[in-house]
Formats: C-alpha cells, sequence, structure tokens
C-alpha cells in the first residue's frame, strides 16, 4: 500500500482526487491538509462524501508528514506548492502538482504569464510534465511531477501526433477552447456567478491565459523552433467538461481516412485515448467523470485545413485523474488502476 496525502483539502481538484482514491487498490489515503478548514471532517465540506471520507482535515505539517506518506498531491492554486514542495523532495516524497507551478522550464516565462516569481530552477528542471500518454517513461522515475492544464491535456493529446509527423504548420495553429464551471475551482468569483454564467458563454483571458505557453513548450518539443500559437478559452454554462477544436494549415495533401490512422497508431496502446470514426464528433458528455479523452479529426480538402475536436472532463483527465493515472505510473501499477470507471451518461 502507498500512503497518500492531498493539500488543498477543500478545492474541487481535491475533491476529485478523494473520490477515486477511495476505490484505488493500492492507495490509501491517510490526510487531508486544509489551511482554511483544518479540523473539519471532509464529508462536512463535501457531504456527498458523508460515510465515504469522513477523515477530519487536518494543518501541513510536513516533517509529521513527510513521516507517514510515500507520495503527495498538492491541489492548491499556483503560488504554493513551489515553495512547499522542496521540503518534500528533501525527504524522499513523491510530489504530484496538479497547479502550474512546475510546468514552465524557463522562470522568466513562467513570471510573465503567472506574474509572480517562479520556483527555484534546479526544481523546475527537476520536474517532469505529467501528460500520462506522452512522458510515461519520464514519469516512471520522476519524484516531482507537473500534472499537465485541463486546456493542455485536451489540445496537446490532440494536436501531437500530427506534430510530430510534421504535417501541420505549428505557427498556423489556433485553438478553441470551452470549459465547465468548474475549471474556475471552488472559490467564488464574480466570473462564475450563476446569474452571470446561465445562458451564456464568455471568451475570457484573450492572448493572455497560462496555458498559451505551456502548450507551445510542449509542442516545441517536436519541432527545432519556436512556436507561438492562438488560443481562445470561453466558459460555457455546464458543470464539467472541455472541449477544445484546433485548427491547423495541413502541409501535405492528405485524407482523413489516413490521418485517423496515424491518431489510431499512435494511441494504440493508450487506453484512456479513444479515436472516434469519421464522421463522429465527441461530446463532453461522452466522456463525463471518466479519464477518457476523445478525439476526433477532420481534414477540410476545400481549405487544407485539419479540424481535430478532442474532449476531457476537466476534473478528470484534466486534473485529479490524471493525478492518479501518474502516481499509477510512478509506482509500476497499470496505468488504469482504479480509473477503469466508464464515464456517467447522460
Ligand atoms: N478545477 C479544474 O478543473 C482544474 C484545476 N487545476 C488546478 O488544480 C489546482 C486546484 O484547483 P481547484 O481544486 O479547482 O481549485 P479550488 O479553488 O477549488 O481549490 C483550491 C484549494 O486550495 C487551497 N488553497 C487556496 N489558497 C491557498 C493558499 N494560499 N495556500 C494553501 N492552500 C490554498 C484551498 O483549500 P484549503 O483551504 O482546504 O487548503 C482551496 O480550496 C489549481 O492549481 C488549479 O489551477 C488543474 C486542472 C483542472
Ligand atoms: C473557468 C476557468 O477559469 N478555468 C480556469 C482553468 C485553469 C486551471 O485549472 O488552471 P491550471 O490547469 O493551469 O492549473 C482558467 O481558465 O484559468
Amino acid at each position: 500500500m502507498t500512503n497518500v496525502a492531498i493539500i488543498g483539502g477543500s478545492g474541487y481538484g481535491a475533491a476529485e482526487l478523494v473520490r477515486l482514491l477511495h476505490i484505488h487498490p493500492y492507495a490509501k489515503l491517510t490526510a487531508i491538509i486544509s489551511h482554511s478548514k483544518q479540523g473539519t471532517d471532509f464529508s462536512t465540506v463535501y457531504p456527498h462524501m458523508n460515510q465515504i471520507a469522513d477523515q477530519t482535515m487536518e494543518q501541513l505539517d510536513v516533517k509529521k508528514l513527510s513521516e507517514t506518506i510515500d507520495l503527495v498531491f498538492f491541489a492548491t492554486p499556483s503560488n504554493v506548492s513551489k515553495t512547499i514542495i522542496p521540503d518534500f523532495l528533501a525527504s524522499g516524497i513523491t510530489c504530484i502538482d496538479l497547479s502550474g507551478d512546475f510546468r514552465l522550464h524557463s522562470p522568466a516565462v513562467y513570471q510573465q504569464w503567472y506574474q509572480a516569481e517562479a520556483a527555484a530552477e534546479e526544481y523546475l528542471h527537476q520536474a517532469v510534465y505529467g501528460l500520462s500518454e506522452i512522458n510515461a517513461a519520464s514519469v516512471r522515475s520522476a519524484k516531482l511531477i507537473a500534472n499537465p492544464g485541463c486546456y493542455p491535456t485536451a489540445a496537446l493529446l490532440g494536436l501531437i501526433p500530427v506534430t510530430e509527423k510534421e504535417l501541420i504548420e505549428p505557427n498556423s495553429i489556433i485553438i478553441d477552447g470551452k470549459t465547465g464551471v468548474s475549471g474556475a475551482g471552488r472559490s467564488l468569483s464574480q466570473h462564475v456567478h450563476f446569474a452571470e454564467m446561465n445562458e451564456n458563454v464568455k471568451a475570457y483571458k484573450l492572448g493572455s491565459h497560462k496555458h498559451i505557453p505551456e502548450i507551445e513548450q510542449a509542442l516545441q518539443e517536436y519541432i527545432a523552433a519556436d512556436i507561438q500559437l492562438t488560443f481562445t478559452p470561453h466558459i460555457v454554462p455546464m458543470t464539467r467538461g472541455i472541449m477544445v477544436t484546433c485548427y491547423a494549415k495541413l502541409t501535405e495533401n492528405i485524407t482523413t481516412a489516413q490521418i485517423e490512422t496515424i491518431y489510431h497508431t499512435f494511441y494504440q496502446q493508450h487506453p484512456f485515448v479513444r479515436v472516434r470514426a469519421d464522421g463522429e464528433v465527441p461530446t463532453t458528455k461522452e466522456v463525463y467523470g471518466s479519464n477518457y479523452c476523445d478525439i476526433a479529426i477532420h481534414v477540410d480538402e476545400r481549405t487544407n485545413r485539419l479540424t481535430i475536436i478532442s474532449v476531457i472532463d476537466n476534473l478528470v483527465k484534466g486534473a485529479a485523474g490524471q493525478a492518479i493515472q501518474n502516481m499509477n505510473i510512478s509506482n509500476g501499477w497499470d496505468q488504469t488502476t482504479g480509473l477503469q470507471h466508464a464515464p456517467i451518461y447522460p
């Protein structure tokens, strides 16, 4: 049994980790840490977990915790884990960070997009970007795993197979993202007020979303040049789900069927990526509550542009599910352990 703890106990990411860890056969949740609700039972904050996860949330004591756990999940906002993780690493604890603190390699780029000082450079170098399907080999030996952002997970799983094969012009990439409201976390903020969300669709952070450098950095590993892409996120009135629609100019004449074959081959060994048949377009409900990422491809032969549609559940494959997938890989367990449940439908 691997003993694990969660930090950021009262947030949505933590709640989803607790739900998924409850059915995990090899991981035992030994502590839930909360800085605002220490002393409160988890099930008081989340009554749907009554008699399932009643443990009392605790104050963070790194030294004490390090004596009892093997692995810690950070489900905290950015700018929190960067100062705490070094202490856990010094005690040999594996750290999986759901926030963006260790995703970007360059401190200057982090400073620019997060408007805050980056983590110490040695830790940025040590961190492995935990896009499970792509980086499993590095995740296996990592002590610090930077779990990808929700939009980047969907966008990169959609874009990497054709970027790797140089089938698209990287600088022509445009990503249109749509997220459910839970993507904003549980803390109240005006842009998710019911009256402003219901029957409304909003674009936000035009040209300034922190996921832009994250997607660019990951794609740059496949080509020997910088990439600059356009990403526009939208918030839509649903609870969970992300759909990204990526557009890019093709570099050669190729059919939808040929590209689909490339995707099927690329994801053959990856049970959580389901490539849809031609003409079938996935919806966010078809992955709801699950760790799946469903992808559809369409070649517009008239314009020679490729459209890629990719859907995930932001809290599962986009956060807690992928974090558990990374824990599985890191422990040498089957990557699907504790994550085999089907999506909830309708
Ligand atoms: N929601 C989503 O779909 C996704 C979220 N993420 C990332 O996961 C992380 C958690 O997100 P999410 O759970 O949605 O956010 P929430 O706002 O729901 O929860 C974050 C929790 O972190 C704790 N926290 C807040 N401020 C501080 C602080 N200054 N110091 C320590 N702890 C703090 C709080 O819990 P407590 O007071 O109990 O400690 C809070 O409830 C974020 O970095 C987010 O960007 C990534 C992908 C998808
Ligand atoms: C609706 C909404 O506000 N969504 C958030 C999701 C960001 C997120 O979860 O951040 P990381 O994945 O980088 O940790 C946003 O777009 O900023």
